[in-house]
């Protein structure tokens, strides 16, 4: 299962995470997030990290030129698009950054928004499913409906995300079988700053399962 830990603002934190056992870090290149890092933070803690580690720059209603620019500079292996992009931004983007993992997320409002999912599929790589909040765009710590996402199995690999921590990942694994899941706040000390205790617990439960 991939695990994505997300809003690494501290370059030190980036290799301790990994080897902690995440596939995948996520940084965040939204202005208007306390988790917000410059091309030259993200360089800074990509410096360290083993070539097997996805990393993944969050973005949201960005220009396709702003996206592509920040990849290329800072050497990321994938986008998240977090904001209210289109199937046809998607495509755009696909142009600019053919080799470039691209994750569609979803803040979800209900299971009629959940289904236009199938708008994507032919243009990313991968959906990530994040809870729905009217005044923040994400790292909000809060869980979705997760009886909504029972049936939900697109034709594309997807992220559990919304609110998890180590106290919960269980039972939603137990409800729930993503092909990854992605914390941010529920692995934090403060926002950016995250909690490499909550970090092992996560995965020493996840092993205890898993494994
Ligand atoms: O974390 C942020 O500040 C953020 C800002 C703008 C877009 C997305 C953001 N974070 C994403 O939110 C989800 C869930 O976070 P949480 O676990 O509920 O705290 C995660 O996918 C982050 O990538």
């Amino acid at each position: 299962m991939r695990v994505k830990i997300c809003g690494i603002t501290q370059p030190q934190q980036s290799l301790a995470i990994a080897s902690l056992g995440a596939t995948a870090l996520g940084f965040i290149c939204v202005p208007t997030s306390p988790r917000y890092v410059t091309i030259e933070q993200i360089q800074a803690a990509l410096v360290p990290l083993p070539k097997n580690i996805d990393t993944i720059g969050v973005f949201a209603n960005s220009s396709t030129t702003q996206i592509s620019d920040t990849v290329i500079a800072s050497n990321l292996t994938g986008v998240q698009l977090h904001g209210d992009e289109s199937p046809e931004f998607c495509y755009q983007l696909r142009q600019s950054l053919p080799d470039v993992e691209i994750i569609k997320a979803l803040r979800v409002r209900s299971l009629e928004h959940l289904q236009t999912t199938a708008n994507y599929i032919d243009y990313v790589d991968t959906f990530l499913l994040d809870a729905y909040h009217p005044q923040q765009l994400g790292g909000t710590g809060q869980t979705l409906d997760w009886q909504m996402l029972q049936a939900f199995s697109p034709s594309r690999p997807w992220f559990l995300a919304g609110g998890l921590t180590p106290d919960n990942i269980i039972y939603a694994l137990n409800q729930l079988h993503p092909h990854g899941i992605d914390l941010s706040s529920g692995v934090e000390l403060s926002p950016g700053d995250k909690d490499l205790d909550k970090v092992a617990l996560l995965f020493a439960r996840l092993n205890s399962v898993l494994m």
